[in-house]
Formats: C-alpha cells, structure tokens, sequence
C-alpha cells in the first residue's frame, strides 16, 4: 500500500526535514535521482531540459549539469527567471542555453527532454512558449521525463489540463494524486517513486498494489470447506436481464466462494446450464449480492430491506442502489458507477467526475457503508474518510457487463470474511489485474473465467509472503 500526499502535506514534510536539518541537500539528492534515471531511460544522445522559476526548475538544472559530465546537455529557462545557483551549476558543467526557438529546434537531435518546468507549485494550464515545445515533443514523439509531475497538472487532482505527456516521471517522496487518479494519471507514464530523506505521513489517501492483493488475498487451508470459504446469495439479474445474472454468479465463483445460491429472477436453468455447481434457492450463507441487472423489476425495496434484515455483508450494485434502507449501512459494499453515485448524493454526473474523491467519501460518511465508485480510477472509501484507490488496469473493462461481474467478485470476498473496504479493493483490483493480464477485448466472462489463473499466480508469487 502506498500513501498519496498532497502537495501541502509534501511540502511540509519536506519543512519538517530542514526544521531538523537546515543544511539538508534534498535538492542535489533529487537531481541525482533525476540524472540516474535520465541515463537508464535514454543512455545516449543529447537531453533538452525545460526549466522553470522555482525548485522544480532547480531539480531539473542541477541534473542538466550532472548528466553533462557524460552527455550533450541544452537547457531552456522557460520563464527566464530560474533557480540562479543551477543555473550556475549547469553552465559551469558545460551545459548549453538555448532560447524559446532553439529548444524546439534541439528537438530533431535530442533523445530525451527533461521537463523540469513546475512540480508541487504547479498551477493548472501552461503558458504558449511552452504548449509550443510540448506540442513539438509530441510530434516528434522525443520521450520525456517529468519532474515531480508533467508541467501543467495539478499535483492534487486528476483533472486533465494542457500539459506535458511524459513516458517516465519521477517523484519524491511518495506519489502525489495526479499520479494515480486518471485521467491525468496517464500523462505521467511509468512513475518512478525515490526516496530523498523526507518522511511521507499518514494520510486518509492510498493506493493498492499488486502485493497487497497477493497478500490479502483469502485462500482456503486443509481445515476449509464450502462453509468456511463463504457461501454467497446472488439476487441478481431479471427476466429482462438475465445475463447480468450469469456474470454475477460467474465473478462469485471464479473468485473462490465455497457456494454460489442464487435467489433471483432470471432463469434458473440458464444459470444452471453455466455453472451445474450454483445451488438454486434461500440458505445459509455469509454475504449477499444485489442489485446487477435487476432493471426496473418489482419488489426492489423489499428485497434490499429483506436483505438487511439478515444483517448479513452485501455488495448493493446497479438497481438496488435506488433502494438504500435508512440508517447505517455497517458492512455493506455500495458499488455505484459515476452515474448512480450522482443520483446517490443528489448532484450531477459531471460533478462526481470532476469531483470523485469528495464525492465518494460523502457518500460513505452519509450511508455508514463502503462506497466503491467504479470507473477508469476505481475508489473505495470508508465512512472514516480514508479511501483507498485499487490497482489500475486497462480500460478494456469499460463495458457493459464488467460491473457485473465485479460485483459478484466482491460478494465471495465479503463471504470469505474480508471487511468491505477490502472486498472493494481486492475485487476491483484483481478485474484490473486480470485485464492487463490479457489484454484485448475480452468479453467480462471470458476475463472472469480467467480470474482463477491470476489468482493462482498471486497466490504462489512471492508477493503472497
Ligand atoms: N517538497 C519537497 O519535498 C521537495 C521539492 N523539490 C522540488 O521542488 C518543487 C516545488 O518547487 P516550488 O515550490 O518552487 O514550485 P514549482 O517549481 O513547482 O513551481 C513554482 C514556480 O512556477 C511558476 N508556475 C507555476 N505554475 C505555472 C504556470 N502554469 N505557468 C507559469 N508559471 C507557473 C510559479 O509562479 C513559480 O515561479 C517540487 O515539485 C520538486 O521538484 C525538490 O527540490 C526536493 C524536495
Ligand atoms: N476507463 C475505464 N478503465 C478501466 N475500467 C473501467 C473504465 N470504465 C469503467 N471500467 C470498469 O467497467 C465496469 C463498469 O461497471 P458498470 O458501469 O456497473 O457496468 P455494468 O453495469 O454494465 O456491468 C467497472 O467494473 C469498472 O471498473
Ligand atoms: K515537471
């Protein structure tokens, strides 16, 4: 697991370090870290490096002037004002200035630029000189390594603004939200996280990993059977719907529940003829899963009502989301996409969008539940305020049916006895994982079915210890 930090809370960790440490070097600890990484992306040729007013700007010439001890080096002071001991560092190393013209004209001859423009003190946007050059880098298709975070971003959102495209950043500390809430996440590209000596807090903000899932993910032992693994009641799909009840069933028990019970309205032997080992009717059982595909079918409120009365763990998907008890929702799993999220809390899509972290962290304080909210970033969030972004994957799961699935994955981790925040986060992260896994258009059964084979592999790494 690793924390997100603002740009507030990094910058002062980075105060409590000079509070302690007035002559703390973090600024050459960076550059090295920069140059070092300059090197082992593009070990050749000559690197353009873009440098703005302030310490961004200081990071990046101080590497300029360590990178040409061994390479061709240019750099251009975008904004003129820059960080004058770099500067002078740079042209003592032999470090070539260029103006506005001649760093894009330095492009044709260059394999790397070095976007050293505006990190933690980033405002949204860029100024012409400069979407110029970016416009000329993507043209040129010459990789780019950012400093901090891809001038033009805001290190604290993950609003798209004209920025750069990088295809490395490097960032200190630990990652900022930019760097793992798309879209902007996808202008950063491989984010390379060093540490420089200052000690990132705790904060109400995560993101997963792949060892996390690994770790956390339940296994049966030789004292498990069907019970103790987690027998799971699916009341999903309609007659209008019925696949959306094969795919539920379908994510439960390629998931690893015990036993898959289905109780809803689609056709049994549809189900059946799918999966022979699902168990047709009410019983015993751990978690509940609601709502997928239940479309505008009667008895809704009755059935989630029903639901709580059992006072059993329930993922509460799709149609049932109309339908929330009033009360705390203890141990219950909301998964609402954008969409239904808005319609939740009362507001438009276009705010929830702009908006997800607030929103979804509004929505679990005002229900009592976990709120996963679905999505290309996929956010699970507790009434505490602490929300946990999943692993990213591909966005070949952007179709109909994958919630679906997803939400009967997380019905076999609630049965399994995982707290819903968990059940949120390991079943949107191993869709995710599976996908990137697989890449290309797979149907959302076919990448259930391939589920299994990604579990397996996690559970046999050494990431599982
Ligand atoms: N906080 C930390 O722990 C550390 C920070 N360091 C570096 O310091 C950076 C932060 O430095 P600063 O606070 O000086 O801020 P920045 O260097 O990110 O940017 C501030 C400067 O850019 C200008 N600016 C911002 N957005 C602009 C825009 N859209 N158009 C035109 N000008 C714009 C501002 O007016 C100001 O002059 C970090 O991103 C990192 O690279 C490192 O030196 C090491 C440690
Ligand atoms: N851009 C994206 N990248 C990756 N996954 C996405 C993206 N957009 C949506 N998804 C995934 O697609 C699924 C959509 O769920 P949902 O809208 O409920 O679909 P349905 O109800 O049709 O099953 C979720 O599992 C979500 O994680
Ligand atoms: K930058």
């Amino acid at each position: 697991m690793r924390t997100v930090v603002s740009s507030a809370e990094m910058r002062a960790a980075e105060q409590a370090v000079f509070a302690r440490d007035p002559e703390a070097d973090l600024m050459g600890k960076a550059a090295a870290a920069i140059a070092r990484i300059a090197d082992d992306v593009a070990p050749d040729g000559a690197v353009l490096v873009v440098a703005g007013a302030g310490n961004n700007g200081g990071d990046g010439l101080f590497a300029a002037a360590l990178l040409a001890e061994r390479r061709p080096v240019l750099f251009w002071r975008a904004f003129r004002d820059a960080h004058a001991a770099a500067v002078a560092a740079a042209r003592a190393a032999g470090c070539r200035e260029v103006d506005a013209v001649g760093a894009v004209a330095a492009l044709a001859d260059c394999s790397l630029v070095i976007d050293a423009v505006t990190g933690l003190g980033s405002r949204p946007g860029l100024p012409l000189a400069l979407q110029t050059l970016v416009d000329a880098c993507d043209a040129a298709t010459v990789p780019v390594l950012s400093v901090d975070l891809p001038s033009g971003l805001d290190a604290d959102s993950g609003a798209l603004h004209p920025s750069f495209s990088a295809e490395h950043t490097v960032t200190f500390g630990s990652v900022k939200p930019c760097h793992v809430q798309q879209p902007a996440a996808s202008r950063c590209g491989r984010v390379h996280i060093v540490d420089i000596g200052v000690t990132v807090p705790d904060t109400q903000l995560r993101v997963a990993e792949a060892a996390d899932v690994a770790r956390w993910w339940p296994r049966p032992d030789a004292s498990s059977d069907k019970y103790s693994r987690g027998v799971v009641l699916v009341d999903t799909g309609s007659e209008q719907y019925q696949g959306a009840a094969v795919l539920s069933c379908s994510g439960a028990l390629h998931a690893g529940a015990g036993m898959v019970r289905y109780t809803g309205r689609a056709a049994s032997g549809l189900i059946l003829s799918r999966f022979p080992s699902v168990v047709v009717g009410e019983g015993r059982a751990q978690a509940i899963v609601l709502g997928s595909g239940w479309g505008d079918s009667d008895g809704g409120e009755g059935r989630v009502a029903l639901a709580r009365m059992h006072s059993l763990p329930a993922v509460v998907d799709a149609d049932a989301l109309h339908w929330l008890p009033g009360g705390r929702l203890d141990g219950w799993l909301l998964t609402p996409h954008a969409g239904e999220l808005a319609r939740l809390l009362g507001c438009t899509r276009a705010h929830v969008e702009a908006h997800p972290l607030s929103c979804v962290r509004e929505a679990a304080r005002h229900t009592g539940a976990t709120v996963l909210l679905k999505g290309a970033t996929q956010y699970v969030a507790e009434p505490s305020g602490r929300v946990t972004i999943a692993v990213a994957g591909p966005p070949w799961t952007a179709q109909a049916g994958s919630g679906d699935v997803l939400a009967g994955i997380c019905g076999a981790l609630l049965a399994a006895g995982l707290p819903a925040w968990r059940a949120g986060v390991l079943g949107a992260s191993i869709q995710a994982m599976t996908a990137a896994a697989n890449p290309g258009p797979y149907t959302p059964d076919e990448l259930a079915a391939r589920l299994p084979a990604m579990i397996a592999q996690l559970s046999s790494s050494p990431l599982a210890r």
